[in-house]
């Protein structure tokens, strides 16, 4: 189902700038957050017990990319934070994404709900060109993010992390149900900074998007709160 908040990315540098950071927004909106390698490499895992405990829903987005055994272990342990969506890269393999998913069932307590699992296929940052030449993947970006979606959805996850240009094809060869978590997404105003592949917040969801991941066009704006109302707006229809 279509998650309707966009999922900020808090790709701040410490904790205090994340709390002045959510100071723009009222003290009792429940926000869905994105918790990265910047902020995670600085504070761990008390980050994510803190933004729980203020009412938000966590993705816990770590990227994992090792040998089977070690993304088990490691997913035992996040298994215990309470996040409602994390990560790992398709390209780790089958075996590596199936011995994630075991890793977050184990380890989950008793109670409580196993986070979601999705697999990035090829980051939003890559484009075609980089696909075939420096990956060396002749097919080209477009197959190869369908592949990987496939390979995901047969390893027993929910879903992919994929630019919003390729959702609708991911649906019509996975499922309706297949989550598509999408960032790079821009308003028509917005910058696209390291991005390659962009989309529109409207167009997201015509093409079948499931969440949306915002970071500077929200943490930048120099009025948080009001950018991130004009996004969410566009991403539910409410834009007149
Ligand atoms: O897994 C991710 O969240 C991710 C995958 C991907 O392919 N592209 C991508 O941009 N992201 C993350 O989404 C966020 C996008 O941030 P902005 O480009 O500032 O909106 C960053 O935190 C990235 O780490």
């Amino acid at each position: 189902m279509r998650e309707e908040r966009p999922v900020i990315a808090l790709d701040l540098p410490s904790k205090k700038a994340i709390e002045a950071f959510l100071a723009h927004f009222p003290s009792d909106e429940s926000l869905y957050v994105k918790v990265g390698m910047e902020i995670f490499y600085q504070e761990g895992p008390s980050i994510v017990s803190w933004l729980i405990s203020e009412g938000h829903d966590v993705f816990l987005d770590l990227k994992l990319h090792d040998i089977p055994n070690t993304v088990y272990s490691a997913m035992k342990g996040i298994a215990k934070l309470g996040v409602s969506l994390t990560n790992v890269h398709a390209a780790g393999g089958k075996e590596m994404m199936e011995m994630a998913y075991k890793g977050l069932q184990e380890g989950t307590p008793k109670g409580q709900s196993v986070p979601k699992l999705i697999a990035v296929t090829q980051l939003t940052s890559t484009s075609d060109e980089q696909v075939k030449q420096e990956q060396l993947i002749s097919v080209g970006l477009n197959e190869s993010v369908r592949h990987y979606a496939v390979l995901t959805q047969a390893s027993g996850l929910d879903g992919v992390v994929c630019s919003a240009h390729e959702a609708k094809d991911i649906k019509q060869h996975t499922s309706d149900d297949f989550v598509c978590l999408t960032p790079g997404i821009r308003l028509a105003s917005n910058d696209v900074g390291d991005q390659k592949r962009v989309m529109t917040p409207s167009k997201a969801r015509e093409n079948g998007s499931t969440f949306i991941v915002v970071g500077r066009p929200i943490t930048k704006a120099e009025n948080p709160y009001t950018a991130y109302l004009n996004i969410k707006n566009e991403w539910n229809g409410e834009n007149h």
